[in-house]
């Protein structure tokens, strides 16, 4: 659906053709790609074989019947050729043209577009996937109302993070902490896959959605990896990533029970899991500090284990460590010391 969104998106040619044939109230159906799937079904017309415009579009919509165009849109093959497709393949349209493009849709697996004549309505089909077009001011208020309330659920998740990493360095995190944030993240994760959904529709349109986006949760997806990194007990790229689509795949009710989560981390269930305490493995803190390469916090993590050991480890010891000089030691200290203390000043108790 992604994809398809891109294809039609505000800003593209193939949009703007459209959005002249819904205007000038013609009607059209048209089918992108001409495999030999598309051919069987094709009955008539006229071959055209120019390059694609949106005027030549318009143009050609006035015609009756259908428009086929090259896979990449940059072609307009045929016009005014019927389509035939199998008649038994169900459809749940009522209107002939649309009632045809839902059926080479799933015949052809091919995109394909019905643009109403008297409904002011562009849809568009592929397999079995179907999807009208709304109004692009109506989403770009519903992107808007989704970006306020993804700003606060941000700054919930932001103190979240701070009382987190303050409990981490006294050595304090319960499994119930730890429960906490990763579902505040996930409903901030999921806020933002919907504004993405909205972006990739809005197309040129989206554009200052897409920078407000980016500068609210740039780095979220990444911040989401580290912390599963930091407490899951199976510390394997795999079981990350297992866990990572797990949690974005768990129903709305899954997510706000927090044993749920905690089992998927790894521990078993016992009465008081919750209250249990943790430590970081301290992914998270070491990419806080600046310049400190993957490989040497993956050295720091297999040496120490956990971020208390890190935070008590002297220089000499932090020297120790595969690719770690005295000077680099000693900028990991102070660094985490800087964290924190700010971490400490910043926390809402
Ligand atoms: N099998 C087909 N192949 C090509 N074009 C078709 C086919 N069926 C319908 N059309 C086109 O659709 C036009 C309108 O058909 P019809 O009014 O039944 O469709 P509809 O689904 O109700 O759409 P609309 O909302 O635009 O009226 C036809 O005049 C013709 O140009």
């Amino acid at each position: 659906m992604t994809q398809i969104l891109q294809l039609v998106a505000p800003g593209t040619p193939f949009r703007e053709g459209l959005e002249n044939v819904l205007r000038a109230k013609t009607g059209a159906l048209l089918v992108v790609g001409y495999s030999p799937e598309v051919m069987e079904i094709v009955d008539g017309g006229f071959s055209i074989n120019c390059d694609f415009s949106p005027n030549y579009l318009y143009e050609l919509a006035k015609m009756d019947g259908a428009i086929i165009l090259s896979e990449d849109i940059k072609r307009i093959l045929y016009a005014n050729t019927q389509l035939i497709p199998d008649s038994s393949i169900p459809s749940i349209e009522t209107g002939i043209r649309h009632r045809t493009a839902e059926r080479v849709a799933k015949q052809t697996g091919k995109l394909v577009v019905s643009i109403s004549q008297r409904r002011n309505v562009i849809t568009v089909y592929q397999g079995n996937l179907r999807y009208s077009l709304k109004d692009i001011g109506v989403i770009l208020t519903k992107a808007n109302q989704a970006i306020q309330t993804l700003e606060k659920y941000k700054t919930v998740l932001d103190q979240a993070f701070t009382n987190l990493g303050a409990s981490e360095f006294e050595e304090l995190v319960t499994l119930h902490e730890v429960a906490n944030v990763i579902q505040r993240l996930e409903m901030v994760l999921r806020v933002k896959n919907e504004i993405k959904r909205y972006i990739n529709e809005l197309g040129t349109e989206g554009r200052l959605i897409s920078m407000q986006l980016e500068e609210l949760v740039g780095n979220t997806d990444a911040e989401a990896l580290l912390l599963i990194k930091d407490y899951c007990r199976e510390n394997t790229e795999e079981k990350v990533r297992e866990i990572s689509a797990t949690l974005k795949r768990m129903s709305s009710e899954e997510l706000l029970d927090q044993q749920h989560i905690i089992r998927l981390l790894g521990y078993p269930y016992t009465n008081t899991m919750m209250e249990e305490t943790v430590s970081p493995r301290g992914y998270r803190m070491l990419h806080k500090l600046p310049r400190l390469p993957a490989v040497i916090i993956h050295n720091l993590v297999e040496r120490f284990e956990r971020l208390p050991h890190m935070v008590m480890a002297t220089i000499e010891e932090l020297d120790e460590v595969d690719g770690i000089g005295e000077v680099r030691a000693r900028a990991i200290k102070e660094g985490l010391k800087r964290i924190q203390e700010q971490l400490f000043i910043d926390r809402h108790i």
